[in-house]
């Protein structure tokens, strides 16, 4: 944790450099802003090129105007990885991989090579020599289509599957023993329909940013660095968060149209992070110490049922009203549910039923997680209908504890679930810990995340 952070968010460890000279004001998030970038990083991490190089002679910005939330800029060292608690960018692309090569050495490299590219595009700076500074017979280091655009919030973060361990009963890279038990395959829920192409994969990367051309670039680039090491399995593109990480957030909507978010752990709830996120040694895997666990579940809307149904039945089913997304219970967003206060025929004001009933922590022994997901659409099926829902991302220090029985519930008796959604595709990682501020980074002695699972 560095002090130079304004303290609003205050177990995030990833939001902590300096604004540059050429910042504007600092925002209220713990990150810092800085005047468009995106210049070619000489030398590797840390050496850029300074803005009044790029005023010289540096490259016209892609975006008109760059708002201050596209000028934050996060730290990729701290405690943590980033892109957990830091507050939700409103953009996310996110890509699973399956690792296709059988050695352990060239698997540590791509490792470091993904350490290193992530800390340099968090900058927004460009990848190597960029795309002017490389040789006229190479590809340039950097596809260029970021080149211009600022960091905006950029932030990014690598997780282990199960069958990076452990796949078709081998051992492939000699990690077995190292996996946790909290990353166990998930089972089946009731209703899944889970298509093979969207589940699974053996590394994930999430790249969240307030430009969406951004977080593309990322993974297009870190998908680049992996070939012959690692390819893209499935990807999925979000737009528009579904929650807020940090209480100076507002709480955004989700595809349903309701508020989404409004109950979330958050970076502040610091008791609660640290019980409900943060994994510790005594959990098992000293490496994991200071990582999480992540669920991603593509979970399609089916919109057009949806849209069909009554203002007071689409409230009973979520258990909150739509307008302020208030507790049927009554009271104000922020209020707490009361799921017993009787309406005016003896039946609880929130249905026992609604999706509220049963996530609230009261139904599950008092867990909670914290959800990160992002709206998204993959345009409309062959039928003519919205191909859309929500990208479900929930970080968690423990799936069979705090997601799996809440799962299972909502999968088996949730009138919002049961009736109006379809779940396409599932896979679960490790998140291990950040890299501690100061390490150095690339080469064959620097750190690289997921370094203690192989030392
Ligand atoms: C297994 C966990 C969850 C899945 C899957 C899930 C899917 C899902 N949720 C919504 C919309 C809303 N969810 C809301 C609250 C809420 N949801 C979960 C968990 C899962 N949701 C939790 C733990 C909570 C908080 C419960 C509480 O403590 O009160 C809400 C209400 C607003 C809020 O608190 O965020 C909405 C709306 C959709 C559309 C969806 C899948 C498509
Ligand atoms: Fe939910």
């Amino acid at each position: 944790m560095d002090d130079a952070r304004d303290g609003t968010t205050p177990d995030q460890d990833d939001a902590v450099t300096e604004p540059a000279s050429d910042a504007t004001d600092a925002p209220e998030d713990g990150s810092s802003r800085r005047g468009f970038s995106r210049r070619a990083v000489l030398g590797g991490a840390g050496a850029v090129v300074g803005a009044a190089a790029l005023a010289g002679g540096g490259f016209a910005a892609g975006r008109a105007t760059a708002s201050p939330v596209q000028l934050r800029q996060y730290d990729f060292h701290g405690e943590h990885q980033s892109g957990i608690v830091t507050p939700a960018q409103d953009r996310m692309h996110f890509a699973a991989f399956d690792v296709t090569t059988d050695s352990r050495d060239e698997l540590i490299q791509l490792l470091r090579d993904w350490t290193e590219a992530a800390a340099t595009l968090m900058t927004g700076s460009e990848l190597g020599t960029g795309i002017a500074g490389g040789s006229a017979l190479a590809p340039p280091d950097d596809t260029g289509d970021a080149t211009g655009l600022p960091a905006s919030g950029l932030t990014i973060t690598f997780g282990f599957g199960p069958t990076l361990f452990v796949k078709d009963g081998e051992d492939r890279f000699g990690i077995a023993d190292r996996q946790p038990a909290q990353l166990a395959e998930l089972p089946h829920f009731p209703g899944d329909t889970l298509q093979e192409r969207l589940t699974g994969g053996d590394l994930c990367i999430q790249a969240c940013a307030d430009d969406p051309q951004v977080a593309m670039h990322a993974i297009r680039n870190l998908s680049r660095l992996a070939f012959g090491v690692a390819s893209v399995r499935w990807a999925q593109l979000g737009f528009g968060r579904t929650s807020s990480t940090t209480r100076d957030q507002s709480t955004p909507r989700n595809l349903m149209g309701f508020k989404d978010g409004t109950a979330n752990l958050r970076a502040e709830d610091t008791d609660n992070i640290s019980k409900f996120l943060w994994s510790e040694a005594a959990d098992g895997q000293e490496w994991m110490a200071g990582g999480t666990y992540l669920v991603a579940r593509k979970l399609r809307i089916l919109a057009e049922i949806w849209d069909r149904a009554s203002l007071g039945e689409q409230e009973a089913t979520v258990g909150r009203t739509k307008g302020s997304g208030a507790p049927l219970s009554g009271g104000n967003e922020f209020t707490e549910p009361d799921f017993t206060r009787p309406g005016a025929d003896g039946t609880p004001l929130i249905p026992t039923d609604s999706h509220v009933a049963l996530a609230h922590p009261s139904a599950n022994g008092g867990a909670m997680m914290l959800r990160r997901g992002y709206n998204y659409t993959d345009g409309a099926d062959d039928l003519g209908r919205l191909d859309a829902g929500l990208f479900f991302l929930a970080f968690i220090r423990d799936p069979e504890t705090q997601y799996i029985p809440m799962q299972t519930a909502i999968s088996s008796s949730d009138a919002m679930t049961v009736e109006y959604v379809r779940a396409v595709g599932s896979a679960i990682f490790a998140v291990p810990p950040g890299i501690p501020a100061g390490a150095t980074l690339g080469g064959d002695s620097g750190a690289y995340i997921g370094q203690g699972l192989f030392t």
